[in-house]
């Protein structure tokens, strides 16, 4: 991973994520979330506490990603596939398999609803248009549901720490304003479809609350 952020390489992680058949790759997805991370550390010690929950979310895939069962998390179908299959989950309560690659995958993919709410927020604001806000809302919409109200008040806090939305655009390394704008209207529907994708499968076989 490099140094500086670029969101280019957060779409073609996305882009890439993407096979013929509309299968999800686990390693892109996962290099997804570690560019995101990231942009995350460069804002500051404030947002440790939700960089330091995605990094260990990452770890537990990627130690799937390069364990002996490798071959079976290579896409996000065929994770769900083989774990289902060999009653690898904890479907309704926390049990034998409290760190199972469905339910971690399911909190970044909740995340994910998440940037994609964020970002399409940032691409139609305008010039005063309040990065907080626009965060706090799409985070409403989406995470909000599945955090207690302690990590509801904590992740309200560090909104308040963000930069406004020139550093925003500035960090991203895409260019002037415009190209940015152009760059996060092609990311989008990547993301979205990436989410969509996750979530179809996910809702087929009942994996959307899994504890
Ligand atoms: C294109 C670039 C521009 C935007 C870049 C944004 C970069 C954002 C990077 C990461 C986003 C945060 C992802 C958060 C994942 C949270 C997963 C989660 O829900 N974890 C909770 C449940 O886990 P378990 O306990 O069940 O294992 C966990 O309890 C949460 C802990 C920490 C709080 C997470 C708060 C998430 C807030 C999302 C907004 C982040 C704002 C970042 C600002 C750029």
């Amino acid at each position: 991973m490099a140094d500086t952020f670029s969101l280019e390489r957060v779409l073609e992680t996305f882009r890439s994520s993407l096979s013929e058949t509309k299968e999800v790759y686990m390693k892109y997805y996962i290099a997804g979330w570690q560019e995101l991370v990231s942009f995350m550390n460069s804002l500051g010690n404030v947002f440790s506490f939700i960089s330091k929950d995605v990094v260990s979310k990452i770890q537990i895939l990627e130690n799937f990603l390069s364990g002996e069962n490798r071959s079976c998390y290579v896409t996000i179908q065929s994770m769900v596939k083989y774990e289902l299959e060999n009653e690898l989950v904890d479907l309704t309560k926390r049990g034998s398999h409290p760190e199972s690659g469905c339910r971690t995958l399911l909190r970044l993919h909740r995340a994910l609803l998440w940037l994609e709410l964020f970002l399409e927020r940032l691409r139609t604001s305008k010039e005063d248009g309040k990065t907080s806000v626009m965060c706090s809302e799409a985070y409403n919409e989406s995470l909000a549901q599945h955090h207690p109200w302690l990590i509801r008040k904590a992740v309200g806090v560090a909104f308040c720490a963000l930069p406004g939305r020139d550093t925003f655009f500035d960090v991203m390394n895409a260019g002037d304003h415009t190209q940015v704008v152009a760059l996060l209207g092609e990311s989008l529907p990547l993301i979205a479809e990436v989410y969509q994708i996750t979530e179809d499968l996910y809702a087929k076989n009942n994996l959307l609350e899994l504890p």
